[in-house]
């Protein structure tokens, strides 16, 4: 799913009204219909005072137009309009004369903080003070509102976004932004709802399909896309009958040392699970007999040493190579992995310690062969590209990482970020309960996984970071969050395939829980 731009989705609104004939007010009614619809079935007539804080722009109109909406099915309406600006738009304007007629008096305009209402704790309130033409800090009046509302703890709904979240840029000011109980938020969601900082603005989010020109979305090109499941479909390559072990490629998976061996077992094992027709684990002596015995499908090549890798000669018969999990960053290991660099030409997915080598000595950076996946956490990230000084920021510097190395950058996070080049791929998949010791280890292996098999590495990360997360999704029905462990990701993997062509209709209690069936 494309995330537009504000600039873009002011050009489909333009679009829309050519291609169809209708004028902006139209499409503002059409907004502020569906708004209606979506609220009305929640209350179904329960009568609860309904606040709503208008701006002045096409926001403030989508609020005045879902207020007479609510009032014509005698819902208990109060109306304001927050007075930022004399600029009123037209659309406003209109609207504010609609509702007028319909109420028979003006919403009450607040011009200061003195005008602020007493908020009651049944209330819901609507924000549609700001929308996607924020493109300044609010002034010091207008963000108290805001701290008002927010401290009122009432049920909100945003109009379109939380007042006073930029849409394109980073948020100036996190404590000027309304924290949205639900959003509604028109044709496509923000990139903000899925970045850190503001994620938690937005909360849940439903998004309203106004009918914007479906060929201008169809043929715009965004930088950002959301990632859900008839994305990863596509990616999916069947696998033919006449196929055997060769045909799905062979992996090394290089790491582990004394007393992180399971790094390299999750790692291994998921890589399996994902579909590699064969994989061989290079790892220091000490962890021979654990490897074979934990996961007897993987081949072991124990290396001389007993506790830290050091000499990392291998050979190029893999069609992937991933390194780094339970490396450590020994002296030696450092040393080791410096050589294997310069004479690697196999295809790289690197995790945990090979990111923090590389963030040791960038210059490393350089020997890094085209088209590696990198998959750091944000404090990896951090060692690599330096500080940033907000979400927007990051995403920058992360989008130089990928160009200097010609390769897939990773992100990991509640919303996993795949950055090629400059491109962003969200993911929208995964639970708070797959934050546990290993998870990380489990996606470099299913990566690793669908490179062999032939997936191109940008397909191998994006499809393998969805395929975590709906595995995760699945194993938590089983285990809660609390007692989710790496492991049951690996269990899980399965379900998570054929999930992929499951219709999402299927009772939850029904979804993902073959494990029990099959153990
Ligand atoms: N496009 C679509 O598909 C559809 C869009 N629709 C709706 O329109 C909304 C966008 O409306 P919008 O463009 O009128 O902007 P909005 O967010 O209401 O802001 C109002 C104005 O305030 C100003 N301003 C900015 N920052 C400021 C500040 N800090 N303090 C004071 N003033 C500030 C700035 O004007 P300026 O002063 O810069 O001239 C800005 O224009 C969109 O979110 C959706 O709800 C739907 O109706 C139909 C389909
Ligand atoms: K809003």
């Amino acid at each position: 799913m494309k995330l537009f731009s504000a600039k873009q989705l002011k050009e489909a609104d333009q679009a829309t009204e050519k291609n169809e004939g209708i004028t902006s007010i139209d499409l503002m009614e059409r907004a502020a219909g569906q708004a209606f619809e979506w609220i009305d079935a929640q209350l179904k007539g329960q009568q609860v005072p309904i606040y709503i804080f208008c701006g002045i722009g096409n926001n403030g109109g989508d609020g005045l137009a879902l207020g007479r909406l609510l009032l014509n099915k005698k819902y208990d309406v109060h109306s304001f309009v927050v007075n930022y600006s004399e600029n009123r738009s037209k659309c406003f304007l209109i609207n504010y004369d609609r509702y007028k007629n319909t109420s028979k008096e003006w919403p009450k305009l607040l011009k200061s903080v003195d005008d602020f209402p007493d908020i009651p704790a049944n209330a819901l309130v609507v924000d549609a003070i700001f929308g996607i033409g924020l493109n300044r800090p609010l002034d010091q009046w207008v963000k108290q509102l805001v701290i008002h509302i927010n401290q009122s703890k009432t049920f909100t709904i945003a109009i379109d976004v939380p007042s006073g979240m930029f849409v394109d840029s980073a948020t100036p000011d996190l404590e000027a932004v309304i924290e949205a109980s639900v959003t509604l938020t028109f044709q496509a969601p923000k990139l903000p709802f899925f970045l850190p900082e503001t994620a938690r603005f937005s909360n849940s989010i439903q998004v309203l399909n106004i009918g914007l020109d479906g060929n201008y979305l169809a043929e715009t090109p965004t930088k950002a896309k959301l990632i859900t499941k008839p994305d990863v479909q596509k990616m999916y390559q069947p696998r033919d009958k006449f196929s055997h072990k060769g045909t799905f490629g062979h992996a090394l998976i290089v790491g582990g040392s004394y007393g992180k061996m399971g790094a390299v077992t999750l790692a291994v094992k998921a890589c399996l699970r994902a579909g590699a027709g064969k994989t061989t684990t290079y790892i220091p002596e000490s962890g021979y007999t654990i490897l074979q015995t934990a996961v007897p499908e993987a081949m072991v090549i124990a290396a001389q040493e007993s506790k830290h890798l050091v000499d990392f000669s291998v050979s190029n018969e893999y069609e992937a190579i991933a390194i780094g999990v339970g490396l450590g960053t020994d002296v030696k290991t450092m040393k080791g992995f410096k050589k294997f660099l310069e004479t690697n030409k196999t295809q790289l997915v690197l995790d945990a310690d090979a990111l923090n080598l590389l963030a040791q000595d960038k210059e490393l950076l350089k020997l890094l062969p085209k088209n590696c996946v990198l998959t750091p956490h944000p404090g990896e990230l951090e060692r690599l590209v330096g500080k940033w000084k907000n979400d927007f920021d990051k995403l920058k510097k992360t989008v130089s990482l990928s160009k200097s190395i010609d390769g897939v950058v990773v992100i990991k996070g509640a919303y996993t970020i795949t950055v090629y080049h400059d491109q962003y791929y969200i993911n929208s998949t995964g639970n708070p309960g797959m934050a546990t010791a290993g998870s990380g280890d489990v996606l470099t292996g299913i990566i690793t996984g669908l490179i062999v098999q032939g997936y191109d590495v940008l397909t191998a990360a994006v499809f393998g970071v969805y395929l975590h997360g709906s595995t995760g999704d699945l194993a938590a029905q089983q285990t809660g969050y609390n007692s989710l462990i790496a492991g049951d990701l690996i269990d899980f993997l399965g379900d998570g395939f054929i999930h992929l062509f499951r219709s999402d209709n299927v009772p939850q209690e029904t979804a993902g829980n073959n494990r029990k069936n099959s153990n």
